[in-house]
């Protein structure tokens, strides 16, 4: 039988992010995950030779797939997944949208540049608008960021709150998961029975700039910043997968808890008629016990990519306070990208029909 899946392919496919897209691809309905990329260190070699595996078995169909470079010229799928190194991602991904290749990238890289769209596509998958400019740039392709990984755990807690009441000043504090590091990662007598109120690579400061950018609005070949100012402290704490948000918060309009408790439950997203394979049933799910949400329980809910939020109540300094959880690597990393194609996909910016779709 022929498979008439679209065939993909992830960059940077051998590491921590990259083995969550080998995973998550891994019997995908519209992707056949045909091509795997890495440094010049892997390329020649049996993808199952050239990975440490992390998590599970891996998939039966990646095991002899040969590693090649990230190049264009030896990549020869549409829709290519980026989990690469950030400094490398500076020129390949550009190399790729050059030619013709939509790059949906989880790198740092390019995420607060003007004409790219950085996308949770229940939040601002109106955002994709931006790929139009990038045709400036003489790209037949382009590319497509999704944010940090505690980013959008807060973003998407936040988003129903600031649609209706106007986030104006945001203080968040993270508690967050040692799979955020990749592997190996933090050293074992670093952080067993440890937190470590500092994570390197500038974390504060992107939390600090990318949520404004997601709650912005298009603004022709820009996104005009939603206008609010963030204060965050990030800390890596003992945990496997999952992070955790802390957040106090102040509105144009101060909420009731009430008030708020109701607009995050009511909320569904901008994506909710495309009935998107990864997307959850429920993007945000409100916790009803008062000691959750917690990563070892609440982590996988809607298969990783739901975000639980909890302890919603009245702030003395801010309006609001409460808390959110989310996977890092699946909601934060590899499930949004895959998320953002199949947005690209069913929003017929491919000019390609899944299979079973009309
Ligand atoms: N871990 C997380 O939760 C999140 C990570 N990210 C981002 O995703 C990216 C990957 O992170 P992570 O998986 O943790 O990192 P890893 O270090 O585990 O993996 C890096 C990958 O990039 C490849 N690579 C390194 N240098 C080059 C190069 N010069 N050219 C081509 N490929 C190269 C590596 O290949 P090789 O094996 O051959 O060295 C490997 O496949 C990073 O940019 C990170 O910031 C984003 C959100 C969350
Ligand atoms: N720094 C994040 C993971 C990450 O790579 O973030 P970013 O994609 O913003 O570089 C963490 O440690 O949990």
């Amino acid at each position: 039988m022929t498979d008439s899946r679209l065939p993909v392919a992830v960059l940077g496919a051998t590491g921590a992010v990259g083995q969550t897209f080998v995973r998550l691809l891994a019997g995908h309905p519209w992707f056949r995950l045909a091509e795997v990329a890495a440094s010049d260190r892997s390329a020649g070699k049996r993808y199952a030779d050239a990975t440490k595996w992390i998590e599970g078995v891996m998939p039966d169909e990646v095991r002899d797939l040969i590693v090649t470079t990230c190049d264009p010229t030896q990549v020869s799928a549409t829709i290519v997944f980026s989990a690469m190194d950030a400094d490398a991602a500076a020129t390949v991904e550009p190399a790729f949208a050059m030619a013709g290749r939509f790059v949906l990238s989880n790198t740092k890289t390019f995420r607060m540049t003007d004409d790219v769209p950085l996308v949770i596509p229940e939040v601002n998958a109106s955002h994709l608008a931006l790929l139009d400019a990038q045709k400036a740039k003489g790209w037949s392709g382009g590319v497509v960021t999704n944010a940090n990984c505690a980013a959008i755990a807060a973003t998407m807690a936040l988003a129903p709150l600031h649609e209706r009441f106007g986030l104006t000043e945001l203080f968040i504090a993270t508690m967050q998961a040692l799979s955020g590091a990749g592997y190996p990662g933090v050293p074992s007598l670093d952080i067993l029975g440890n937190v470590i109120p500092y994570i390197g690579g500038d974390e504060e400061g992107k939390i600090e700039r990318e949520m404004q950018k997601m709650l912005g609005t298009v603004e022709g070949a820009r996104i005009a910043q939603a206008p609010f100012v963030v204060s965050a402290h990030a800390n890596r704490v003992p945990v496997e997968h999952g992070h955790t948000v802390v957040m106090s918060a102040k509105f144009r309009q101060k909420p009731s808890v009430s008030e708020a408790i109701a607009v995050i439950r009511a909320w569904k997203g901008e994506i909710a008629d495309l009935n998107l394979p990864s997307a959850p049933r429920e993007p945000l799910v409100l916790a009803e016990q008062p000691d959750r949400p917690q990563p070892r329980r609440d982590v996988n809910a809607g298969n990783g990519m739901t975000v639980t939020v909890g302890r919603v109540r009245e702030d003395a300094i801010f309006h609001l306070k409460l808390v959110a959880m989310g996977h890092n690597t699946i909601r934060g990393a590899a499930g949004s990208a895959v998320l953002n194609a199949e947005a690209l996909v069913a929003t017929g910016r491919l000019g390609w029909t899944p299979p079973g779709r009309a």
